[in-house]
């Protein structure tokens, strides 16, 4: 089974009679088993608008996106909840570790929003994994920005994932800090034979994974995706170049 396939995808961002409306299309993208996907395109060409596509936050305005097999935009409300849950883990760009809470706190709220008891043992297991068990009882202040994004990844490693899906990992990061970031998440992924989907317009990805394998590209093409005309076609071709 294709891990992610993108067939015709579009997504608009308001009435279709507003001249302010955008409309996004995606070039149709079939991501093989067992590979990850980098997504690139510069600022504006969709980037985070499919990473919400594909964890169900939006429903596509046409088109069909599916995740192993799913359809999100077909679930019912619960069941995309649940599918959420069980099978996407996200790394957001800004990390929203609850800065009141511990980071076995933390780590403890994906388990509870999803109505399940916090398994500490994983947590401890997973944070072990990434070298920062230590810091179970720190609060998010008082951790490092690399320390904070390994606590962030934990919380998208926890109930083992299918997909993770990182929204601009490496922004903001000195060299040293991306490098470690990129460490960390092939080996999670290698790791967890989970499918690592990474948003980013960062060159220091490519320079780091360019001979990886199993990475694919599929990159957004700016301003020619984004139509806020509602005539497709505007600025020349619509979609985008894959690779
Ligand atoms: N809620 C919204 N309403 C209207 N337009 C939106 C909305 N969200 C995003 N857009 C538009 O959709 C396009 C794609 O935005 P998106 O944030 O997905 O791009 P991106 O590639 O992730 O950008 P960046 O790299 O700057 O984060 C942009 O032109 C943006 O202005």
């Amino acid at each position: 089974m294709s891990l992610l396939v993108l067939d015709e995808l579009r997504l608009r961002y308001g009435r279709a009679d507003d001249p302010g409306s955008a409309l996004l299309s995606f070039p149709s993208f079939t991501l093989p088993e067992g590979g990850h996907l980098l997504l690139r395109g510069a600022s504006g060409s969709g980037k985070s608008s499919l990473l919400a596509l594909m964890a169900g936050l939006l429903t596509p305005t046409s088109g069909r996106l599916t995740m192993a097999g799913i359809d999100p935009a077909q679930l019912s409300a619960a069941a995309r909840d649940a599918w959420r849950g069980a099978q996407l883990g996200f790394v957001p760009q800004r990390l929203h570790l609850s800065a009141s809470l511990t980071v076995r706190d933390n780590l403890s709220l994906p388990y509870v929003a999803a109505g399940l008891r916090p398994d500490l043992a994983r947590i401890t297991a997973v944070l072990e994994a990434l070298g920062i068990a230590g810091l179970q009882s720190r609060r998010p202040h008082a951790l490092s920005q690399g320390q904070a994004q390994r606590v962030a990844l934990a919380r998208a490693l926890l109930r083992s994932p299918r997909f993770v899906l990182a929204d601009e990992p490496t922004a903001n990061l000195d060299d040293e800090a991306c490098a470690a970031t990129l460490g960390l998440l092939r080996q999670a992924a290698e790791d967890h034979r989970l499918c690592l989907v990474i948003a980013s317009h960062d060159a220091r990805i490519e320079q780091a994974w360019g001979s990886w394998s199993a990475l694919h590209r599929l990159r957004l093409g700016g301003s020619a995706t984004v139509d806020r005309t509602g005539s497709a076609g505007v600025n020349g071709a619509v979609g985008a170049v894959s690779s």
